[in-house]
Formats: C-alpha cells, structure tokens, sequence
C-alpha cells in the first residue's frame, strides 16, 4: 500500500493504454487480475486483523479482483464471504469466480460482516447502479466496521470526480496500477477515505500527478534579503486583504515585502516587517521585485483597472487573484510574457474561461493552455495546470479552510514561492502546500491570520 503523494495521475485513456503497453509476452489480462488480487488480499488481511471479510464481486474485472482476492484470504486461513451482484461476464471474472470456487451469496440477502470490501464497479462503471446495488452497498456499509473499495468505490466515474447514485463513504480505497482523477476530484474524493496505491507492474506515465512536498529554497551565508526574493503586494480599496497576502509572503520565506497602498490608506499596523510605500505609477521599476501580488482586496473600481494594468504591463512574474480575476481579460492575459500565475476559486474559475461542463482537470489544463499562465483552481480539490498540459491534483485540504482571508494567504504563500527564483508551476505547486501544511497543522476554526503565521512553522 503505497502513499500517492507525487505520483502519477492516469485518465481513463491513459490507464487502458499502460494496461495494454503492459500486457506483453506472458504477462496478460489475467497476469494483471493474479497481481491485483493478491495486493489487494495482502492489504486487507493487514486491514481485517483477523476480522470476518465480505467480499462483493461485480460482472467485470473489478469483481474478478474481488474473487482472486478473497480466494487468496482463504487461503491464508481468514474468515472470507462472497456475495456478487450479478454472474461474473468478462472473461477475466469467469476465470476468478472459478479460481474462488466457493460459495457466493446473492447480493440483497448478504448478512453484513466487520470488513466489508466493494469489488463491484471499477473503471468500467458506465451507467449508475441500480437501486438494488446501491441499496445493498448502503446496507452493508453502514453494518461494517471497516469499508475497503477496490480500485474506485462502486458509482464512481474514473475521469471526472462524479458519484453516479449514492455512494458510500469508505475507509479506504485501493488504486490499482495507479492514481485515477476521481481518487482526487470532488464530490468523490471524499468518498474515498485513505487512498492507497498498490503496484501491479503497469508502468505509469502521464502529464498529471499528485501534489508533493517542495524542497523549498533555504538561505545561506551568502543570503541577503533580496536573494531571498522581493515581493510586491498592490493593495487596492480593502487593505485587510493585501496586508495578510503581504504578511503570508514574508512567512512563507520571502526576503522584502512591499505593500503599495493609496497614501493613508495603510500606515504603521504591524507587522512591522512589511515595508510600506503609497502606490505610484512607477511602483513596479524597483528591478529587484521578484514577483507581483494584485487581487486581494483590489477592488474593481477605475484605480483597481489602472493598477493591474501597470503590473501586466510591468512585466514582472505576476500572481493575479480575487478582484483582479475580474477585472481582467483573457485577450490581455495571453499577450503578457512574463511567468504568471492565476489563482481563482470555482466563481472566479467560471467568470474567467466559463462554466466546467467536463471536469476539473481537463477545465484547467484548457484554461492554462488559453490564458498562457499556470492556472491553480482553488476549492476542496485543488488542481494546478500549466500551459504545456502538465497538471498536478491536491488531496482533499482541511475544510477549516472555507473561511475569508485564506486565498489572500495563498496568493502571498505562491508569492514568496515566485520571488525565491521557483518556475511557476512549482511555485504554485510549493504554495499550495505549504498552504495547505499550515491548514493542518492549525485544526479547527482557524483565522486566515493564523494560516499566515502559521506558514513559518511549515517552513520550519
Ligand atoms: N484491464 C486490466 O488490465 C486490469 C483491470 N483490473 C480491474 O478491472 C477493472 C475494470 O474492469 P472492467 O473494465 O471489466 O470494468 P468493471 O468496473 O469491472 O465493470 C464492467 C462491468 O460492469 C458492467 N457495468 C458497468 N456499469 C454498470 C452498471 N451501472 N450497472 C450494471 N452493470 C454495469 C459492464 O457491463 P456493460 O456496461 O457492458 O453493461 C461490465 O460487465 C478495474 O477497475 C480493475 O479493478 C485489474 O484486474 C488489473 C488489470
Ligand atoms: N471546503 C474546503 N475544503 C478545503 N479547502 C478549501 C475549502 N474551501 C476553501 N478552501 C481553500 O481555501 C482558500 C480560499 O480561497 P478564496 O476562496 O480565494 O478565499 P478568500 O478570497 O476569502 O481569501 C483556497 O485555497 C481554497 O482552496
Ligand atoms: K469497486
């Protein structure tokens, strides 16, 4: 059971071609089917700890994992049931069901047992379930002590993050050959409980993947603080929201941050450390401003429109958020050559590039492509695109984060990232989880100042 922090993302698409490229000389379908069964067993053996095992066995390969599973925890000694929803039909089935050979009890009149493990549908669900499968997985899911999906839980699409019908919560789920987008798209994702991948020989290549740890830039003895990276912050009508991206960037490891305001609009509050000058035309010709921060309390009025025509103008790295995600226009974005990176929520995402009518994935990665920048779509499940296809899924954050302030964190987190010399897709990447480290690390009914502080922890 391995970790999926970093690994490989496979569509639909992609996983048939890896099974294929993988199935040559003696290895075959049902080479594949005796590897997955078996790391499954493996697993929930482990799992089970010597609890009863109910095994649910679908017509595909995803019940014919289940039956080569339970086959192999038979004979290793543990208490095994198997109860299918239909006969086994793929060829691979057929095979596994006589492999198991034992008794299979019908799906409705299954008694429940501590360990319950869905084999039903994988990623050839095409359709919703029927009321029966759906009414039973809920049946027997909610008697279990411990619900263990195989590949995908049953009713969940591979590619777009959808539960098709009712969908019970799982404890874990098992991703054969490799990470799926569903295992990290919303509403799915929090189906799944841990997701864990197991190996079965298929190699796994594709331009998506899971979010990893950074290996952020340290400072050394030959650091000053504008080696460490500058980043400006342009404030706008609501200060709050500049001064937090401004005091999340110095967090994050930034060397100088400069907040530009309207004069009097901010003054001496702490922290002290952010360096604060009145907003000018020619704010931005300060050569060593690493990165640019505007959208966070920008506001859309004529001076909001003014500055952030000055910063794409300006030239410098760019990260566009909050209000200017409003203001500004694709047209002008794809002709501004310097690195950038845009950082919507959901309503920003539709108002920029339109409504996701295929899934969140192929949305960013489209809208990386047409805005030119590396576009990181916030929510519960975070993905992070950049113009040439490479893209990069964040498991599910602390839902402590729905709270205000706390993109206006991540704008300065990213900043920071930016300054220090970091391209934009790790910088987004680098912010992102260093964002999401701090979230964590802080609980419950956190404010958006204690995300900000708390970012030097995860640094630390
Ligand atoms: N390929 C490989 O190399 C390897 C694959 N592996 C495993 O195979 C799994 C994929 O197997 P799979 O393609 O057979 O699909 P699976 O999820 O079992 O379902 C298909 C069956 O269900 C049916 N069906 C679908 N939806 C339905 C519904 N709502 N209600 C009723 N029926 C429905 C569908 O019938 P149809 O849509 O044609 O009517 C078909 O009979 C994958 O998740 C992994 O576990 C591993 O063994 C490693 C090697
Ligand atoms: N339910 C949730 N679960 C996990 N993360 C969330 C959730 N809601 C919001 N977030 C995260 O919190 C941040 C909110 O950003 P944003 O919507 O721009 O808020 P604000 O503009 O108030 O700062 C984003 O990083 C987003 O990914
Ligand atoms: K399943």
């Amino acid at each position: 059971m391995i970790p999926i922090d970093g690994l490989p993302v496979l569509t639909a698409a992609e996983m048939h071609a890896a099974e294929q490229a993988a199935m040559v000389g003696e290895v075959t379908e049902a080479t594949l089917m005796d590897r997955a069964g078996s790391a499954i067993a493996q697993a929930v053996a482990r799992l089970a700890a010597g609890r009863e095992i109910l095994v649910l066995c679908g017509p595909g390969n995803n019940g014919g994992d289940g039956y080569i599973a339970a086959a192999a925890l038979k004979r290793q000694g543990l208490a095994v049931r198997v109860a299918a929803s239909d006969a086994p039909r793929s060829t691979g089935a057929c095979r596994a069901a006589a492999i198991w050979g034992g008794a299979v009890e019908a799906l409705d009149r299954a008694e429940p047992a501590p360990v319950f493990v869905d084999a039903i549908f994988g990623t050839g669900l095409s359709r919703s379930p029927s009321d029966e499968i759906q009414n039973a997985l809920a049946r027997l899911a909610e008697a279990a002590w411990l619900r263990i999906a195989v590949d995908l839980p049953t009713g969940v699409a591979m590619d777009n993050g959808k539960a098709l019908g009712k969908v019970p919560r799982f404890d874990v789920t098992l991703a054969l050959g490799a990470v799926k987008p569903s295992h990290l798209l919303q509403p799915a994702a929090s189906l799944m409980g841990q997701v864990r991948l197991l190996d079965i020989g298929v190699a796994t290549r594709s331009h998506a993947r899971t979010l990893t740890r950074w290996h952020l830039p340290e400072p050394d003895a030959n650091s000053h603080k504008y080696s460490r990276g500058m980043v400006a912050v342009i404030a706008g009508s609501m200060s709050g929201a500049s001064e937090l991206t401004a005091l999340a960037a110095l967090r994050a490891g930034a060397g100088y941050v400069l907040h530009l305001a309207s004069a009097g609009v901010s003054g001496s509050a702490a922290p002290h450390a952010v360096v604060r000058r009145d907003y000018t035309a020619d704010a931005l010709d300060e050569d060593r401003i690493g990165a640019v921060v505007i959208g966070p309390g920008l506001g859309r009025d004529a001076d909001a429109s003014a500055r952030l025509e000055a910063a794409l103008s300006g030239g410098r790295p760019l990260i566009i958020d909050g209000d200017a995600l409003r203001l500004v226009e694709l047209g002008t974005l794809a002709k501004h050559k310097a690195p950038k990176i845009l950082t919507p929520h959901g309503g920003e995402f539709t108002h920029l590039f339109g409504e996701v009518t295929d899934d969140k994935l192929s949305a960013t990665r489209r809208a990386a492509r047409q805005s030119g920048a590396v576009v990181v779509h916030k929510g519960a499940d975070t993905v992070i695109a950049a113009p040439d296809g490479q893209a990069i899924l964040c498991p599910e954050a602390s839902p402590w984060l729905s709270t205000a302030g706390t993109g206006d964190v991540l704008a300065g987190a990213i900043g920071a990232m930016l300054a220090a010399g970091l391209e934009p897709l790790a910088a987004a990447e680098a912010g992102v989880w260093l964002h999401a480290q701090a979230a964590r690390r802080l609980g419950k009914a956190f404010i958006a100042d204690d995300l900000a502080d708390a970012l030097s922890a995860v640094r630390g």
